[in-house]
Protein backbone atom coordinates (compact mmCIF):
# COMPACT_ATOMS: atom_id res chain seq x y z
CA UNK A 1 0.00 0.00 0.00
CA UNK A 2 1.82 3.59 -1.16
CA UNK A 3 1.92 5.78 1.95
CA UNK A 4 -0.39 8.65 0.11
CA UNK A 5 -3.02 6.89 -1.87
CA UNK A 6 -3.24 8.58 -5.33
CA UNK A 7 -6.55 7.75 -7.36
CA UNK A 8 -6.62 8.68 -10.35
CA UNK A 9 -10.86 9.56 -11.05
CA UNK A 10 -10.68 10.44 -14.93
CA UNK A 11 -8.48 11.24 -18.03
CA UNK A 12 -8.91 13.48 -20.53
CA UNK A 13 -5.68 13.00 -23.22
CA UNK A 14 -2.32 13.16 -21.44
CA UNK A 15 -4.41 15.31 -18.45
CA UNK A 16 -5.47 13.14 -15.30
CA UNK A 17 -7.73 14.27 -12.18
CA UNK A 18 -7.99 12.78 -9.32
CA UNK A 19 -7.03 12.35 -5.33
CA UNK A 20 -3.95 12.55 -3.58
CA UNK A 21 -5.06 11.07 0.29
CA UNK A 22 -2.87 12.18 2.85
CA UNK A 23 -2.94 11.79 6.69
CA UNK A 24 -3.64 15.60 7.06
CA UNK A 25 -6.52 15.50 4.43
CA UNK A 26 -6.79 14.55 0.70
CA UNK A 27 -5.28 17.13 -2.37
CA UNK A 28 -7.28 17.83 -5.16
CA UNK A 29 -5.38 17.20 -8.58
CA UNK A 30 -5.13 19.17 -10.64
CA UNK A 31 -3.80 21.18 -7.56
CA UNK A 32 -1.78 24.07 -7.35
CA UNK A 33 0.27 24.85 -4.38
CA UNK A 34 0.85 28.39 -2.52
CA UNK A 35 4.31 29.10 -1.45
CA UNK A 36 4.12 29.54 2.35
CA UNK A 37 8.21 30.20 2.30
CA UNK A 38 8.69 31.70 5.97
CA UNK A 39 5.87 29.19 7.38
CA UNK A 40 3.66 32.27 6.07
CA UNK A 41 1.87 32.68 2.82
CA UNK A 42 2.29 36.17 2.83
CA UNK A 43 -0.13 39.07 3.91
CA UNK A 44 -2.71 35.98 4.25
CA UNK A 45 -3.99 34.24 7.15
CA UNK A 46 -4.03 30.71 6.86
CA UNK A 47 -7.74 30.42 7.04
CA UNK A 48 -7.85 32.96 4.08
CA UNK A 49 -5.35 30.39 2.46
CA UNK A 50 -7.61 28.01 3.16
CA UNK A 51 -10.90 30.17 1.81
CA UNK A 52 -9.15 29.80 -1.45
CA UNK A 53 -9.61 26.40 -1.98
CA UNK A 54 -5.84 25.51 -1.22
CA UNK A 55 -5.26 21.52 0.27
CA UNK A 56 -1.56 22.22 0.45
CA UNK A 57 0.96 24.53 1.17
CA UNK A 58 4.71 24.83 0.25
CA UNK A 59 7.52 25.17 2.77
CA UNK A 60 11.21 25.94 2.74
CA UNK A 61 13.79 24.15 4.31
CA UNK A 62 16.55 26.41 3.01
CA UNK A 63 14.37 29.43 4.83
CA UNK A 64 13.15 27.73 8.19
CA UNK A 65 16.65 26.12 8.91
CA UNK A 66 18.35 29.66 9.06
CA UNK A 67 15.45 31.20 10.51
CA UNK A 68 13.93 30.30 13.06
CA UNK A 69 15.65 26.66 12.96
CA UNK A 70 14.41 23.34 12.37
CA UNK A 71 15.12 21.88 16.17
CA UNK A 72 13.49 25.18 17.18
CA UNK A 73 10.11 24.11 15.43
CA UNK A 74 10.20 20.76 16.62
CA UNK A 75 10.50 21.51 20.29
CA UNK A 76 7.31 23.86 19.70
CA UNK A 77 5.06 20.98 17.87
CA UNK A 78 6.06 20.93 14.35
CA UNK A 79 5.40 23.33 11.50
CA UNK A 80 1.54 22.94 11.18
CA UNK A 81 0.86 24.08 14.51
CA UNK A 82 3.85 26.49 14.42
CA UNK A 83 1.73 27.70 11.37
CA UNK A 84 -1.67 27.00 12.29
CA UNK A 85 -1.79 25.22 9.36
CA UNK A 86 -3.32 21.73 9.67
CA UNK A 87 -3.57 20.79 6.13
CA UNK A 88 -0.58 18.99 4.18
CA UNK A 89 2.31 20.63 3.70
CA UNK A 90 5.47 19.90 0.91
CA UNK A 91 8.51 20.97 1.84
CA UNK A 92 11.76 21.89 -0.94
CA UNK A 93 14.48 20.43 0.07
CA UNK A 94 16.72 23.39 0.11
CA UNK A 95 19.66 23.47 -2.79
CA UNK A 96 17.77 24.87 -4.99
CA UNK A 97 17.23 28.09 -2.55
CA UNK A 98 20.73 27.86 -1.69
CA UNK A 99 22.15 28.21 -5.47
CA UNK A 100 19.76 31.34 -6.01
CA UNK A 101 19.60 33.14 -2.57
CA UNK A 102 23.00 32.36 -0.49
CA UNK A 103 26.42 33.23 -1.35
CA UNK A 104 30.06 32.40 -0.47
CA UNK A 105 28.21 28.42 -2.11
CA UNK A 106 30.45 25.47 -2.70
CA UNK A 107 29.47 22.72 -3.93
CA UNK A 108 30.89 18.74 -3.55
CA UNK A 109 29.91 15.40 -3.67
CA UNK A 110 28.56 15.58 -0.20
CA UNK A 111 26.50 18.78 -0.70
CA UNK A 112 26.24 22.09 -0.51
CA UNK A 113 28.35 24.54 2.66
CA UNK A 114 27.23 28.39 1.98
CA UNK A 115 26.60 31.81 4.10
CA UNK A 116 23.13 32.39 5.32
CA UNK A 117 21.33 35.43 3.44
CA UNK A 118 20.33 36.44 6.67
CA UNK A 119 22.98 37.08 8.48
CA UNK A 120 26.32 35.59 6.63
CA UNK A 121 26.53 32.08 9.12
CA UNK A 122 28.12 29.02 7.52
CA UNK A 123 26.00 26.35 7.03
CA UNK A 124 26.18 22.53 5.57
CA UNK A 125 23.64 20.89 3.85
CA UNK A 126 23.29 17.51 2.60
CA UNK A 127 20.62 14.83 1.72
CA UNK A 128 21.26 13.25 4.78
CA UNK A 129 20.65 16.75 6.71
CA UNK A 130 17.78 18.00 4.13
CA UNK A 131 16.13 14.40 5.18
CA UNK A 132 16.62 15.39 8.83
CA UNK A 133 14.92 19.30 9.25
CA UNK A 134 12.25 18.03 6.86
CA UNK A 135 11.41 15.57 9.42
CA UNK A 136 11.86 17.81 12.38
CA UNK A 137 9.48 20.30 10.37
CA UNK A 138 6.75 17.41 10.34
CA UNK A 139 6.16 18.19 6.31
CA UNK A 140 3.62 15.20 4.48
CA UNK A 141 5.22 15.53 1.15
CA UNK A 142 9.17 15.56 1.42
CA UNK A 143 11.29 16.42 -1.66
CA UNK A 144 15.15 15.04 -2.38
CA UNK A 145 17.96 16.52 -2.38
CA UNK A 146 19.03 18.03 -5.92
CA UNK A 147 21.02 20.33 -7.72
CA UNK A 148 19.30 22.85 -10.48
CA UNK A 149 21.70 23.56 -12.80
CA UNK A 150 21.77 27.71 -13.76
CA UNK A 151 21.27 28.24 -17.30
CA UNK A 152 22.47 28.87 -19.84
CA UNK A 153 24.62 25.45 -19.18
CA UNK A 154 26.44 22.95 -21.37
CA UNK A 155 25.03 19.43 -22.33
CA UNK A 156 27.97 18.04 -20.08
CA UNK A 157 27.62 20.22 -17.21
CA UNK A 158 23.38 19.39 -17.16
CA UNK A 159 24.63 15.39 -17.36
CA UNK A 160 27.06 16.29 -14.76
CA UNK A 161 24.22 17.62 -12.74
CA UNK A 162 21.70 15.47 -13.10
CA UNK A 163 24.05 12.39 -11.84
CA UNK A 164 24.75 14.25 -8.86
CA UNK A 165 21.30 14.44 -8.09
CA UNK A 166 20.31 11.46 -9.20
CA UNK A 167 22.98 10.31 -5.91
CA UNK A 168 21.51 12.09 -4.00
CA UNK A 169 18.53 10.99 -4.72
CA UNK A 170 19.18 7.60 -3.64
CA UNK A 171 20.88 8.72 -0.39
CA UNK A 172 18.54 10.84 0.45
CA UNK A 173 16.23 7.64 -0.05
CA UNK A 174 18.33 5.93 1.83
CA UNK A 175 17.98 9.03 4.75
CA UNK A 176 13.99 9.36 4.78
CA UNK A 177 13.66 5.51 5.95
CA UNK A 178 10.04 4.16 5.88
CA UNK A 179 8.49 6.47 7.68
CA UNK A 180 4.74 6.09 7.47
CA UNK A 181 2.29 8.63 6.53
CA UNK A 182 4.88 10.68 5.09
CA UNK A 183 5.81 10.42 1.32
CA UNK A 184 9.04 11.47 -0.50
CA UNK A 185 9.14 12.19 -3.95
CA UNK A 186 12.09 12.86 -6.14
CA UNK A 187 13.06 15.26 -8.33
CA UNK A 188 13.91 14.47 -12.16
CA UNK A 189 16.28 17.18 -14.06
CA UNK A 190 18.02 16.69 -17.37
CA UNK A 191 17.29 20.45 -18.41
CA UNK A 192 15.81 20.26 -21.77
CA UNK A 193 18.19 17.43 -23.23
CA UNK A 194 15.67 14.46 -24.00
CA UNK A 195 18.39 11.67 -23.55
CA UNK A 196 19.75 13.39 -19.91
CA UNK A 197 15.28 13.06 -18.93
CA UNK A 198 14.91 9.60 -19.98
CA UNK A 199 18.32 8.52 -17.99
CA UNK A 200 16.97 10.77 -14.78
CA UNK A 201 13.43 9.25 -14.98
CA UNK A 202 14.79 5.47 -15.19
CA UNK A 203 17.51 6.22 -12.05
CA UNK A 204 14.20 7.49 -9.78
CA UNK A 205 11.79 4.77 -11.02
CA UNK A 206 14.96 2.22 -9.65
CA UNK A 207 15.42 3.72 -6.34
CA UNK A 208 11.56 3.96 -5.99
CA UNK A 209 9.58 7.17 -4.81
CA UNK A 210 6.25 8.11 -3.67
CA UNK A 211 5.85 10.72 -6.38
CA UNK A 212 7.98 12.58 -8.58
CA UNK A 213 8.54 15.82 -9.52
CA UNK A 214 10.21 17.82 -12.82
CA UNK A 215 12.79 19.92 -11.35
CA UNK A 216 14.88 21.87 -13.71
CA UNK A 217 12.26 23.64 -15.27
CA UNK A 218 11.10 27.47 -14.67
CA UNK A 219 14.55 28.25 -14.61
CA UNK A 220 14.49 30.88 -17.92
CA UNK A 221 14.03 28.32 -20.96
CA UNK A 222 11.00 30.29 -21.59
CA UNK A 223 7.43 28.64 -22.52
CA UNK A 224 8.08 26.66 -25.45
CA UNK A 225 10.64 25.10 -24.16
CA UNK A 226 9.33 24.18 -21.26
CA UNK A 227 6.66 22.75 -23.13
CA UNK A 228 8.70 20.80 -25.58
CA UNK A 229 10.04 18.70 -22.88
CA UNK A 230 6.03 18.79 -21.02
CA UNK A 231 5.38 16.89 -24.13
CA UNK A 232 7.52 13.37 -23.38
CA UNK A 233 9.06 14.27 -19.73
CA UNK A 234 5.97 13.13 -17.56
CA UNK A 235 5.03 10.11 -19.31
CA UNK A 236 9.07 9.31 -18.10
CA UNK A 237 7.63 8.61 -14.89
CA UNK A 238 5.07 5.77 -13.11
CA UNK A 239 1.81 6.64 -14.93
CA UNK A 240 -0.21 5.92 -11.17
CA UNK A 241 1.79 7.88 -9.23
CA UNK A 242 1.72 12.07 -8.71
CA UNK A 243 3.62 14.60 -10.62
CA UNK A 244 4.62 17.98 -9.50
CA UNK A 245 5.75 20.61 -11.95
CA UNK A 246 8.19 22.39 -9.62
CA UNK A 247 7.83 26.49 -9.76
CA UNK A 248 5.04 26.47 -12.09
CA UNK A 249 3.87 29.32 -13.11
CA UNK A 250 1.72 31.33 -14.84
CA UNK A 251 -2.27 30.79 -15.60
CA UNK A 252 -0.88 29.76 -19.46
CA UNK A 253 1.90 27.78 -17.53
CA UNK A 254 -0.32 26.33 -15.38
CA UNK A 255 -3.34 25.33 -18.19
CA UNK A 256 -0.26 23.94 -20.72
CA UNK A 257 1.34 21.92 -18.08
CA UNK A 258 -2.21 19.97 -17.03
CA UNK A 259 -2.90 19.31 -20.39
CA UNK A 260 0.40 17.30 -20.80
CA UNK A 261 0.13 15.48 -17.80
CA UNK A 262 0.81 17.36 -14.71
CA UNK A 263 -0.58 16.92 -11.76
CA UNK A 264 0.50 19.75 -8.95
CA UNK A 265 2.51 22.99 -9.45
CA UNK A 266 3.74 25.42 -6.84
CA UNK A 267 4.49 29.28 -7.79
CA UNK A 268 5.26 32.19 -5.70
CA UNK A 269 3.77 34.26 -9.11
CA UNK A 270 0.04 34.97 -7.67
CA UNK A 271 1.22 36.25 -4.10
CA UNK A 272 4.78 37.78 -4.96
CA UNK A 273 3.18 39.81 -7.60
CA UNK A 274 -0.57 40.27 -6.00
CA UNK A 275 1.74 42.15 -3.25
CA UNK A 276 3.06 44.19 -6.53
CA UNK A 277 -0.53 45.17 -7.81
CA UNK A 278 -0.40 42.77 -10.51
CA UNK A 279 -3.99 41.33 -11.02
CA UNK A 280 -4.61 38.09 -12.68
CA UNK A 281 -7.81 37.31 -14.15
CA UNK A 282 -9.98 35.39 -16.62
CA UNK A 283 -9.40 38.41 -19.12
CA UNK A 284 -5.63 38.64 -18.60
CA UNK A 285 -3.52 40.68 -16.08
CA UNK A 286 -4.60 44.22 -14.45
CA UNK A 287 -2.13 46.25 -12.86
CA UNK A 288 -4.40 48.02 -10.37
CA UNK A 289 -1.58 50.57 -9.79
CA UNK A 290 -2.31 52.26 -13.41
CA UNK A 291 -3.86 55.53 -13.32
CA UNK A 292 -7.06 54.37 -15.24
CA UNK A 293 -8.39 52.98 -12.41
CA UNK A 294 -7.68 56.01 -10.00
CA UNK A 295 -11.98 56.63 -10.48
CA UNK A 296 -13.36 53.39 -11.78
CA UNK A 297 -16.05 52.31 -9.45
CA UNK A 298 -16.32 48.57 -11.10
CA UNK A 299 -14.90 45.50 -9.40
CA UNK A 300 -11.37 44.27 -10.47
CA UNK A 301 -13.43 41.20 -12.09
CA UNK A 302 -16.94 41.26 -12.16
CA UNK A 303 -17.26 37.34 -12.54
CA UNK A 304 -15.10 36.87 -8.79
CA UNK A 305 -16.35 36.17 -5.80
CA UNK A 306 -13.16 37.07 -3.72
CA UNK A 307 -13.44 39.68 -1.17
CA UNK A 308 -11.80 41.75 -3.18
CA UNK A 309 -13.83 41.79 -6.04
CA UNK A 310 -17.28 41.19 -3.96
CA UNK A 311 -16.51 44.09 -1.32
CA UNK A 312 -14.35 46.79 -3.30
CA UNK A 313 -14.11 48.61 -6.51
CA UNK A 314 -10.69 49.25 -8.28
CA UNK A 315 -10.58 52.92 -7.31
CA UNK A 316 -10.56 51.52 -3.79
CA UNK A 317 -7.86 49.10 -4.52
CA UNK A 318 -6.04 51.42 -6.74
CA UNK A 319 -5.53 54.13 -3.80
CA UNK A 320 -4.45 52.37 -0.82
CA UNK A 321 -1.95 50.62 -3.88
CA UNK A 322 -0.32 53.89 -4.15
CA UNK A 323 -0.98 54.92 -0.44
CA UNK A 324 0.90 51.87 0.51
CA UNK A 325 -1.34 50.66 2.74
CA UNK A 326 -0.98 46.89 4.19
CA UNK A 327 -4.47 45.87 3.13
CA UNK A 328 -3.38 46.39 -0.60
CA UNK A 329 -1.13 43.50 -0.78
CA UNK A 330 -3.64 41.44 1.26
CA UNK A 331 -6.76 41.88 -0.55
CA UNK A 332 -4.54 41.06 -4.32
CA UNK A 333 -3.01 38.45 -2.42
CA UNK A 334 -6.12 36.94 -1.76
CA UNK A 335 -7.72 37.63 -5.19
CA UNK A 336 -4.59 35.87 -7.08
CA UNK A 337 -4.83 33.31 -4.60
CA UNK A 338 -8.65 32.18 -5.09
CA UNK A 339 -7.92 33.17 -8.83
CA UNK A 340 -5.74 30.37 -9.17
CA UNK A 341 -8.01 27.75 -6.98
CA UNK A 342 -10.52 28.59 -9.31
CA UNK A 343 -8.37 27.55 -12.76
CA UNK A 344 -7.34 24.64 -10.94
CA UNK A 345 -11.43 23.95 -10.35
CA UNK A 346 -12.00 24.95 -13.69
CA UNK A 347 -9.40 22.01 -14.54
CA UNK A 348 -10.31 19.50 -12.62
CA UNK A 349 -14.04 19.70 -13.38
CA UNK A 350 -13.37 19.86 -17.79
CA UNK A 351 -11.36 16.51 -17.18
CA UNK A 352 -13.41 15.12 -15.07
CA UNK A 353 -16.36 15.82 -17.67
CA UNK A 354 -14.20 15.09 -21.08
CA UNK A 355 -14.35 18.50 -22.52
CA UNK A 356 -10.37 19.98 -21.44
CA UNK A 357 -10.38 20.82 -25.24
CA UNK A 358 -13.12 23.09 -24.89
CA UNK A 359 -12.07 24.77 -21.47
CA UNK A 360 -8.74 25.57 -22.95
CA UNK A 361 -9.93 27.29 -25.88
CA UNK A 362 -12.49 29.53 -24.18
CA UNK A 363 -9.45 30.21 -21.14
CA UNK A 364 -7.77 31.34 -24.27
CA UNK A 365 -10.55 33.22 -25.91
CA UNK A 366 -11.48 35.03 -22.30
CA UNK A 367 -7.48 36.81 -22.68
CA UNK A 368 -8.30 38.13 -25.92
CA UNK A 369 -11.16 40.04 -25.66
CA UNK A 370 -8.82 42.92 -23.87
CA UNK A 371 -10.90 45.62 -22.52
CA UNK A 372 -9.78 44.73 -18.58
N1 LIG B 1 11.88 25.91 -11.11
C1 LIG B 1 12.23 25.23 -9.97
C2 LIG B 1 11.76 25.68 -8.73
C3 LIG B 1 12.10 25.01 -7.58
C4 LIG B 1 11.59 25.54 -6.27
S1 LIG B 1 9.91 24.95 -6.01
C5 LIG B 1 9.58 25.79 -4.54
N2 LIG B 1 10.28 25.68 -3.43
C6 LIG B 1 9.67 26.47 -2.51
C7 LIG B 1 8.61 27.05 -3.10
N3 LIG B 1 8.57 26.60 -4.37
C8 LIG B 1 12.92 23.84 -7.63
N4 LIG B 1 13.22 23.18 -6.48
C9 LIG B 1 14.01 22.10 -6.55
N5 LIG B 1 14.32 21.43 -5.40
N6 LIG B 1 14.52 21.63 -7.72
C10 LIG B 1 14.25 22.23 -8.90
O1 LIG B 1 14.73 21.78 -9.96
C11 LIG B 1 13.40 23.39 -8.88
C12 LIG B 1 13.05 24.08 -10.06
ZN1 LIG C 1 -11.36 38.51 -7.07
Amino acid sequence: MPSFPFQIAARDGAARTGTLTTRRGDIRTPAFMPVGTAATVKAMMPESVAETGADILLGNTYHLMLRPGAERIDRLGGLHRFMNWDRPILTDSGGFQVMSLASLRKLTEDGVTFASHIDGSRHHLTPERSMEIQRLLGSDIVMAFDECPALPATDDQVAASMRLSMRWAQRSRDAFGDRSGHALFGIMQGGINRELREESAEALRSIGFDGYAIGGLAVGEGQAAMFDVLDYAPGLLPDDQPRYLMGVGKPDDIVGAVQRGVDMMDCVLPSRSGRTGQAWTARGQVNIKNARHADDPRPLDESCTCPACSRYSRAYLHHVFRAGEMISGMLLTWHNLHYYQQLMAGLRGAIAGARLDDFVAVFHAEREKGDI
